[in-house]
């Protein structure tokens, strides 16, 4: 049998090597002067004239980037209430580090093979979300497989319906499948439960919503807002160098397309955050690349970008993993180099997130001295990160959030979606609940049941 293509057999064209100095670089993060590509990738790499990460000046790179950090927006630590509301898993497209995704066929009527995922209707969404949000959550983020009986809205469906080959844009009607999930349009109305915040639509999802029409991602993204939608998800950014993309989601929206979404949604007066999925095939140049786009796209949009969200690779259940095209994710300290140059490069960004679901507790908040300043939010439920083997768990409570954020000497404050809300929090004065949002009245965000089911658990 032939040997499977491996990560090193990879001819990438860009390639971690410059004729910058590590020093020159790290002196000009120091200096606050705006850092070149080549710039980033010395500090990714703590120097290309030299192999493997060097610790020491690693930690240089982690101070310069803790000190621009508190620049930049202080000791306070920020993180939202909000619900994680993904509305189905099927999806063909076959992105080769998703293991989140169920193939379509198998959610169709009369399937032989029992679907493991799930659909959810627009009446399930507006039931989740509501219970959701009479426990306090004020922003529902949504991300979702692209389901072939999607449509944008009804006038998008009649299209659908009468193209002469649906097959050839990805469409299967509703009819066919055990659970329809509606419109995108349906969707985000369903969701907009007594003024909640709406964060959803990535701009892969945005693609899928024009599919087969000659309408710009202007007119789609106008319509979503009109439908309920506030900001948008910048997942599906992955690594954005069309060479990376080629071998870990073919079947995706390229770079080009990824960007003319996004400032499409801008132009229609959409928030937007951004993020980075690092840690599978991509080397230094292309994380360093991926940051030179986002920071371009965040001066054509007038600053819309209002956090980079570093997504690190988990890989245990995913194509990329189990074809031994890779050995593993990320390890810790270019998790830690890459949020750290992700502040130091990104300087018309004000917020980096550092994902628990992604890094855990622990190295969550090691984050917090290495650049990052945003902790994520209490998501309640959580499908990606789990389905790939995360295994950091699928809520944060705000008690968790205030113990965890002190413990390191940080103020915890509540944000809304786009920051322009805080409410700081006093550790001394309990209850911590959510205050801001539609149902604001301090009271926790879990269920007594919950609170007590969960100190059980803690106690095993
Ligand atoms: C699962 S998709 C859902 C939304 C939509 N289908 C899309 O691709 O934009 C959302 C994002 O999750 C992230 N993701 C998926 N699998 C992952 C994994 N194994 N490790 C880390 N992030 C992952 C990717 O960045 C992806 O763009
Ligand atoms: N980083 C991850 C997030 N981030 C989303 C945030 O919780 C929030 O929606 C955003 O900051 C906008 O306010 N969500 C996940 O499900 N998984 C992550 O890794
Ligand atoms: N990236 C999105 C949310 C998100 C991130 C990662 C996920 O796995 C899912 C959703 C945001 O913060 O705007
Ligand atoms: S990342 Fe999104 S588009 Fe790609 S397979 Fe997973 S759900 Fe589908």
């Amino acid at each position: 049998m032939e040997r499977p293509v491996t990560k090193d057999d990879l001819a990438f064209d860009h390639v971690p090597e410059t004729d910058q100095s590590f020093e020159n670089a790290l002196a000009k993060a120091n200096d606050g002067d705006r850092l070149t590509v080549d710039d980033a990738i010395e500090l990714l790499t703590t120097g290309t004239a030299t192999d493997g990460i060097d610790r020491r000046r690693k930690e240089l790179v982690l101070e310069a980037a803790d000190r621009r950090r508190a620049d930049v927006v202080g000791e306070e630590v920020t993180f939202v209430a909000n619900l994680n509301n993904n509305v189905t898993t099927a999806c063909n497209v076959g992105c080769l580090f998703c293991n989140f995704k169920d193939a379509a066929h198998t959610f169709e009527t009369g399937s032989e093979v029992d679907t493991a995922g799930f659909t959810k209707t627009p009446a399930d969404s507006r039931e989740i979300v509501s219970d959701a949000v009479s426990r306090g959550i004020y922003e529902v983020t949504s991300v979702s497989g692209l389901h072939p009986a999607f449509a944008l809205d009804d006038e998008h469906r009649e299209i659908l319906e009468s193209h002469s080959d649906p097959k050839a844009v990805n469409y299967i009607p509703p009819e066919r499948y055990e659970t329809s999930p509606g419109t995108y349009a349906e969707q985000m109305g369903a969701m907009s439960v007594d003024g909640v915040h709406v964060h959803s639509m990535t701009p892969e999802e945005g693609y899928h919503a024009r599919r087969g029409t000659d309408w710009s991602y202007e007119e789609v993204y106008g319509r979503l807002a009109d439908a309920g939608l506030d900001t948008v998800p910048g997942t599906a950014a992955e690594i954005l160098v069309d060479e990376v993309r080629d071998v870990i989601c073919p079947g995706k929206i390229d770079t080009g397309g990824w960007l003319e979404a996004m400032e499409a949604a801008a132009n229609v007066g959409l928030g937007l955050t951004a993020t980075i999925m690092y840690g599978h095939v991509e080397n230094e140049a292309h994380r360093a690349l991926h940051l030179k786009r986002i920071r371009d796209l965040q001066e054509r949009v007038d600053g819309a970008i209002t956090e980079f969200v570093p997504l690190s690779f988990v890989h245990q259940n995913t194509p990329l993993f189990e074809h031994d095209v890779v050995s593993g994710g990320a390890s810790t300290d270019e998790d830690e180099l890459l949020i750290a140059v992700s502040r130091l490069f990104l300087d018309n960004v004000d917020h980096v997130q550092s994902s628990w679901v992604k890094y855990g507790d622990e190295q969550g908040l090691k984050m917090l001295s290495c650049g990052a300043d945003d902790f994520m939010g209490t998501i309640l439920s959580e499908e990606i990160t789990k389905r790939a083997g995360g295994e950091y768990g699928e809520f944060r409570s705000f008690e968790d959030y205030v113990e965890m954020i002190t413990s390191i000497g940080r103020t915890p404050v509540e944000r809304s979606t786009d920051y322009d809300s805080q409410w700081v929090i006093d550790p001394d004065d309990p209850p911590f609940g959510p205050e801001l949002g539609p149902k604001a009245d301090g009271s926790p965000l879990l269920t007594r049941e919950e609170r007590s089911e969960r100190a059980v658990l803690a106690d095993d």
